[in-house]
């Protein structure tokens, strides 16, 4: 790396990075870069292929699913290949007929779950099951998630599956305070009481009650350590419940089973939603039976469930979820239509302006 930054070529000043070689990893039929309050144009504008710098880009394609564990087994193999088309149709949009970049696609019969009536019960039975005689395994959390679309459709199931372990839980409380720089413009402060600043729930951000047992897979909503992989998004398992920090397990990367505790940290919420500045001591920790699509980009698991009580709602958030697994097996959908009756088909969104500059 010295060697090469170190190298000088005149003129080079004047080309992008230097004239240096930068290689960009992506894929553009994944969830695209989020653009608070933006509509769809201002979505497709913010992706790198609207940028002038990519006119200098020249674009190598991947060609396979390295995530879907091919075998031996001639038929085996031909059913994962439709199966890996069947993904990069959805991802392209080329499955039923798209109306200004939504389409309705039927679910196949075998991920579909066959619903009782109990939603939230069924999903998590076919995600997690035998949760109960499986909560002492270890593995058993690296694997498995159910998927969701909105942040508060997440905490409902997470209470769900909480609600179902017989074992004692320990509550936390976080400490909540207005930022200083709101008390000096004088936002009159009797209306932004602790409980009001209690009440707000925000992405990235920890609640102010937080609720765990021994066993429970949590997930990191900060970077704590990069070297020990403890960053945003990294999935634990819990094995201590003490009053200043929280022991737990690593439960993927090249870090999985090392030991890590966890203390209370001042958090500021990124969320431009969040209108007030104001910081909350708590632990950086959130319960991950279920996440959110959006924070499902990146991962491997062995068993998704796919929870739509509504449909997804941006471009490449159906193709994120149904490439996460490694086999056909390991995917289960419920989708829910309007009047909360489970659904033989949901919808997709493929923004097509996003593939024509590549
Ligand atoms: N060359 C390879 N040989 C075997 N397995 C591989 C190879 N490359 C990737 N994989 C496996 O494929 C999976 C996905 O890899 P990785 O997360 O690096 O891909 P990605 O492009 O970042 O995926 P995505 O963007 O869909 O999240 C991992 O489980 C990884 O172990």
């Amino acid at each position: 790396m010295h060697d090469v930054m170190n190298k000088i070529v005149v003129g080079s000043s004047k080309l992008p990075f230097g004239g240096k070689t930068i290689v960009l990893g992506g894929d553009f039929r994944q969830i695209l870069p989020v653009v608070p309050k933006g509509g769809r144009a201002d979505i497709v504008h913010a992706v790198i292929n609207s940028s002038p710098l990519w006119r200098r880009c020249s674009v190598l394609k991947l060609t396979q699913n390295m995530r879907l564990q091919f075998s031996n087994d001639i038929e085996e193999n031909k059913a994962l290949k439709d199966f890996a088309k069947w993904i990069l149709d959805i991802g392209d949009g080329k499955i039923g007929t798209s109306d200004d970049g939504e389409a309705i696609i039927e679910i196949p019969e075998d991920l579909r779950v066959k619903s009782s009536g109990n939603h939230i019960g069924d999903i998590v039975e076919a995600t997690y099951p035998d949760l109960i005689q499986n909560m002492g395994d270890y593995t058993f959390f690296q694997n498995h998630a159910i998927l969701i679309p909105t942040l508060h459709l997440v905490e409902e199931v997470n209470n769900y599956v909480m609600s179902l372990l017989p074992i004692e839980e320990k509550e936390y409380l976080s400490c909540d305070t207005i930022g200083k720089c709101d008390e000096d413009v004088g936002i009159g402060r009797r209306w932004i009481t602790t409980e009001f600043l209690n009440d707000i729930k925000c992405s990235g951000m920890p609640n102010h009650r937080l609720k765990f047992k021994i066993g429970v897979p949590v997930m990191l909503l900060r970077n704590i350590d990069i070297s020990s992989g403890l960053c945003n998004g990294t999935r634990l398992i819990v094995k201590e419940l003490g009053i200043n920090f929280i022991g737990a397990e690593v439960v993927n990367g090249p870090h999985n089973g090392e030991k890590a505790y966890i203390p209370r940290m001042k958090l500021i919420p990124s969320d431009s939603n969040v209108a007030i500045s104001f910081q909350r001591l708590q632990f950086p920790l959130c319960l991950c039976f279920a996440m959110t699509i959006n924070k499902s980009q990146g991962q491997t698991l062995g068993n998704v469930g796919l929870y739509l009580p509504r449909s997804v709602f941006t471009h490449g958030q159906l193709y994120v979820d149904v490439s996460r697994v490694k086999t056909r097996k390991g995917l289960k959908i419920l989708a829910l239509d309007d009047s909360g009756v489970s659904s033989t088909s949901t919808t997709n969104i493929v923004y097509e302006e996003v593939f024509r500059i590549i």
